[in-house]
């Protein structure tokens, strides 16, 4: 259905698409991995255009008479969170149903149904898309954009990384209706850092590193050690279990109160790494937020050693040595506009930088591609807007922005959104190391894996409450994941 051939890009003097050749065929699901910054959000612009080649072609002819169309859902799924499911699938197409109003609004409504039944799901086509689960929100947007197909035409679906922010059994929903539409007959070209989730959903794996196909193989033929391995270019390290001492209590946090929250305790000691799983509306992702004080507090108290967190005090909390990851780097976590070096730069350091600096010292200089290296941060070109650099290495600043202030209390959010399997080990050793040197971690992640691996203890929110805590041995992927999904 697509045939690209020795596709090339370049930016600058940055070879981000090194001759690049891949097919995908009718009923096939391609994913394509590699490592951050290997190319592959260039090939899905380039294939959307928004990108034009610098070398080699696209063709879209396909075996149809009309030619192959490519549909795409973007990592920001364009939908309106303030609409209905309905009114999302029926933007743009208005005009093609009957003239009056409620019988054209009950004809919309009767083909959202059928949009969203023919992938297996069920949920109210009435509520407002921003009251979806993140699942359900990409279901909307797959729905919308194969909204017309049917089998006679070639169509190819592009989706680039749709599960970054889905807990496990989200995934298994949304993985079901990919396959579902490849086997109606679609091309589905698939984008994903979620290496298992790539051997269950996908038929063939196209792996990139620096720009150029390093892999092109079906998926029966490898197993996930070799697909770290073309990400990587090597065996991952597996990250120790700690044994480092729990020091006092640096956070006590009572009776946290805040939108989604209703009730929250936590004591985290000096060394000691607290996981926060649950489901997406459980809470879990607005409990580092509301600690810090970005996010409303209603009530509660909030103590980072000696002393109280005012509500919303984002300058007192960073005072007293609290720093906060968010889970949205766009909204919350970045200065897009600004330099990577800017943006690293935006929390101050005491003794390291200048309250009223203008130009930096070699020194300054010096530091900056220390955290650069120390995260992997490629290109190594503190001076490029961040918005240039591949969605996993603005993560990256994001986190070495707030890791250089060597805190004493370290919210995390989704710390590895987007991050490839490599730099993850190499992001978890750091967080490791802060604790290490006493700090306290709180960690909210979707990914029960990653919880697993970091935390000493996990605590498991639903309905904004704790309703389970692993600890210990307990601490296993499984166990997270069978406490976080309601009975
Ligand atoms: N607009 C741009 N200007 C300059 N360089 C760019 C631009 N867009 C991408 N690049 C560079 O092209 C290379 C490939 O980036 P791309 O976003 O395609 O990577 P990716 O594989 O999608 O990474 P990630 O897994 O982190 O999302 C990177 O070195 C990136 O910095």
């Amino acid at each position: 259905m697509v045939r690209v051939q020795q596709l090339t890009k370049y930016f600058g003097s940055t070879c981000a698409l090194d001759r690049v050749d891949l097919a995908v065929h009718a009923g096939e699901v391609l994913a394509v991995v590699g490592h951050n910054g290997s190319g592959k959000s260039t090939l899905v612009k380039l294939l959307a255009g928004f990108h034009t080649p610098d070398g080699g072609a696209i063709d879209l002819r396909g075996d149809g008479t009309e030619g192959t169309e490519l549909r795409f859902i973007h990592q920001d799924l364009g939908l309106v969170g303030s609409l209905s499911t309905v009114e999302n699938l029926a933007l743009g197409s208005a005009s093609d149903g009957p003239p009056w109003r409620r019988l054209r609004k009950a004809a919309e409504r009767a083909q959202a149904i059928e949009l969203v039944a023919q992938f297996g799901v069920d949920f109210d086509v009435d509520a407002l898309v921003q009251e979806l689960s993140p699942a359900e929100q990409t279901i909307v947007a797959i729905a919308r954009a194969l909204r017309g197909w049917d089998e006679e035409r070639d169509v190819v679906l592009v989706l680039d990384e749709p599960t970054a922010a889905l807990h496990g059994s989200e995934v298994d929903r949304l993985m079901a209706v990919v396959r579902r539409v490849a086997e109606r007959g679609a091309g589905v070209l698939f984008i994903s850092h979620r290496l298992d989730e790539v051997l269950g959903v996908a038929d063939t794996v196209l792996a990139l590193r620096n720009g150029g196909v390093v892999g092109n193989l079906p998926c029966s033929e490898t197993d996930y050690a070799g697909l770290v391995e073309l990400v990587a270019g090597g065996a991952v390290e597996e990250l120790e279990r700690r044994t480092a001492e729990r020091g006092d209590a640096v956070l006590r946090v009572k009776a946290l109160r805040g939108n989604a929250i209703r009730d929250f305790d936590v004591t985290v000691h000096a060394g000691e790494i607290v996981g926060v799983a649950g489901i997406l509306g459980s809470g879990r992702d607005e409990v580092c937020g509301t600690i810090f004080g970005g996010r409303r507090r209603t009530h509660g108290t909030v103590r980072l050693r000696d002393n109280d967190l005012a509500p919303g005090d984002l300058r007192q909390s960073i005072r007293r040595g609290a720093a906060f990851v968010p889970g949205d780097r766009h909204q919350h976590g970045a200065v897009m506009t600004m330099t990577a070096a800017e943006n690293l730069e935006s929390v101050r350091v005491p003794g390291v930088q200048r309250r009223w600096q203008r130009v930096r010292k070699p020194e300054e200089f010096r530091e900056v591609a220390e955290w650069f290296a120390a995260c992997g941060v490629v290109p190594a070109q503190p001076e490029m807007p961040l918005s240039q650099f591949s969605g996993g290495n603005q993560q990256k600043v994001v986190l070495a922005k707030w890791l250089r202030t060597h805190p004493d209390l370290l919210l995390l959010e989704e710390p590895t959104q987007g991050v490839d399997v490599g730099a993850k080990s190499v992001i978890h050793q750091l967080i490791v190391q802060t604790a290490n040197q006493g700090a306290a971690v709180l960690v909210a992640s979707s990914e029960a894996k990653e919880l697993a691996q970091l935390c000493d203890r996990v605590l498991i929110l639903a309905d904004g409450v704790v309703v389970d805590e692993v600890a210990g041995t307990d601490v296993t992927e499984a166990r997270i994941l069978h406490a976080s999904v309601p009975v």
